[in-house]
């Protein structure tokens, strides 16, 4: 079978698109997904994504996201963006876009060519001697560090995720580093990929708010420099926690290609 598919990237998160809304692809095609992630014997990709039908009338499609280990996982905000930015790119939005995903429904809007994506509130934020862990639509641990530039995000990572508390299931890790007022550094393990990846979307969204709780910044906006580039994270608190929480950045189509599968 051919397979026409489109890679994206936002700030160096990269993922296979495929436009599945005939819904040629069932979801448990979980050693092709590896393979098509696969950066020797496949496109090469953090995730893919499968654009598909939406499932009610306010939404203009659904976000179905995997792992480049080929599962299903989580939400992933940077994917989330690219998914918006492609809804656009075929015509299915103009710059306004609903959809569901696995943590539920998003807004988002392509403004000024950045995509803002609305997240899910987070209403409980674990603090820890150590660190943090929140969900942003996907686990995350949260732990600051000097010299950032030239820690052993990988092991050091792979070590959290697959210790105490989380073992199996796993989380997120990020490493934060301050550079400025209401302006951070950070460096991510991914779960699901078990490698540093060069941004991530949920991760960003999670040490910003932590900053915001550990009061490292009384800002409601706060800008993250990832190896990728830089993401915007705004948001309110309420007493509920925080809401309106908007994952901010540049989403971008690489290039599009057929496979054989
Ligand atoms: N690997 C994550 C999902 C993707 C998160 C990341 N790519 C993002 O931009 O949020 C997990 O399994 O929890």
């Amino acid at each position: 079978m051919n397979l026409t598919f489109y890679k994206y990237q936002g700030t160096g998160n990269d993922f296979v698109i495929i436009d599945n809304r005939q819904a040629v692809l069932s979801k448990n095609n979980t050693k092709l997904f590896a393979r098509l992630c696969d950066r020797k014997f496949g496109i090469g990709a953090d995730g893919l994504m499968l654009l598909e039908l939406p499932q009610n009338e306010e939404d203009d499609f659904t976000m179905v996201y995997f792992n480049s280990d080929g599962n299903e996982s989580s939400m992933c905000g940077n994917g989330g963006r690219c998914l918006v930015a492609f809804a656009a790119f075929l015509g299915v939005i103009r710059d306004k876009a609903t959809f569901t995903a696995i943590d539920g429904k998003h807004k988002a809007e392509i403004k000024d060519g950045l995509v803002y994506l609305q997240m899910q509130n987070v209403s409980e934020i674990e603090k820890y001697d150590s660190h943090l862990f929140l969900d942003t639509g996907s686990p995350h641990h949260v732990t600051m560090v000097d010299d950032l530039i030239h820690y052993d995000v990988t092991n050091i990572g792979r070590k959290i995720r697959n210790g105490a508390p989380y073992f199996e299931t796993g989380s997120n890790v990020n490493f934060v580093e301050k550079k400025g007022e209401g302006l951070f550094a950070v460096r991510t393990y991914e779960r699901g990929v078990e490698d540093e990846t060069l941004s991530c979307g949920t991760g960003v969204t999670a040490v910003a708010l932590s900053m915001y709780t550990t009061k490292m910044t009384n800002k409601e906006e706060v800008s993250i420099k990832t190896p990728g580039g830089e993401l915007r994270v705004t948001f309110k608190e309420t007493k509920n926690g925080y809401e309106d929480i908007f994952l901010i950045g540049p989403a971008e189509q690489v290039f599009k290609g057929e496979i054989i599968c």
